[in-house]
């Protein structure tokens, strides 16, 4: 069964009904790795926040396992660009808080997180407060944190962007690793191309006015994703496609260009 199933999503925004979605069915299968690019404004964000549940689609369903999404619900973690990390606790209180919620015993959570801490190698942060770590190791907490909560689904806008490249590409190595050892479905948006390809077992490439998609694409290269699979004769191929789908597009300059 998919785990995540868009079934002709529409959304509209604003009293002009500016069309950021049109209808959009995208099947993201059990423990599957998928990005999401396209320019600017081609709904990116738009659909991931509806698979969240934080926005309502005005036409058509997102459903994730049996039941359709009509808000957030525990069973999908999200993380944002931003890290969303409360300022005043530790790493491991942040990480701590979705099973805390949940009312999981003070033991078992404390380990949980842990484990997860230490799977995303904030090991020995576990006490620091998050102004004192950097942007990289900000969203790792995030990741850790939202790992902890035990979701089936990772739902995560451009997570990455905020960071450096040489950092970015780290956190693409650990944000694999992690998921490799714990597999969960993953629905990932990001402007980049490489980073798109790098990371899925399918990219799909939406674009704009009206948001849709446009091409799903197979990486069809094998996971552990080393440096040599990254400069790959087979990667720069599937990248090339996908540059070419994102950036050969009436549109691909985006609306406010
Ligand atoms: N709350 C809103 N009210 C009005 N328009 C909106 C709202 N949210 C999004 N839009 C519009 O819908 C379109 C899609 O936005 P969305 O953020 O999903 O695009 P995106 O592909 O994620 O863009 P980017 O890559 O720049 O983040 C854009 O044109 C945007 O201006």
């Amino acid at each position: 069964m998919p785990d995540i199933d868009f079934q002709h999503v529409s959304k509209t925004f604003g009293s002009k009904g500016f069309q950021a979605l049109h209808d959009v069915s995208l099947t993201i299968e059990d423990g599957e790795f998928v990005t999401v690019v396209g320019p600017s404004g081609c709904g990116k964000s738009t659909l991931l926040n509806i698979a969240a549940g934080l926005l309502q689609a005005d036409s058509g369903n997102v459903m994730v396992g049996k039941d359709v999404v009509r808000g957030p619900h525990p069973d999908r973690g999200v993380i944002f660009q931003q890290y969303a990390l409360f300022p005043w606790m530790t790493v491991q209180k942040n990480v701590e808080f979705g099973p805390k919620l949940a009312r999981v015993p003070a033991k078992e959570r404390a380990e949980r997180a842990r484990h997860y801490i230490d799977l995303v190698g904030l090991g020995d942060f576990a006490n620091a407060l998050p102004k004192t770590l950097s942007g990289g190791m900000k969203q790792r907490c995030a990741i850790a944190r939202a790992y902890a909560a035990d979701p089936k689904i990772l739902l995560m806008d451009e997570p990455f962007g905020a960071l450096d490249a040489l950092t970015r590409v780290h956190m693409q190595e650990n944000l694999l690793r992690t998921w490799s050892e714990e597999r969960r479905t993953v629905m990932f948006v990001t402007h980049d191309v490489d980073e798109a390809v790098y990371l899925a077992n399918r990219v799909v490439v939406m674009e704009s006015r009206p948001g849709r998609i446009r091409e799903i694409i197979d990486v069809g290269l094998p996971y552990p994703r080393t440096e040599e699979i990254r400069l790959s004769d087979e990667f720069e191929d599937v990248r090339r496609r996908v540059w070419r789908a994102v950036y050969h597009q009436p549109s691909a300059l985006g609306p406010d260009a």
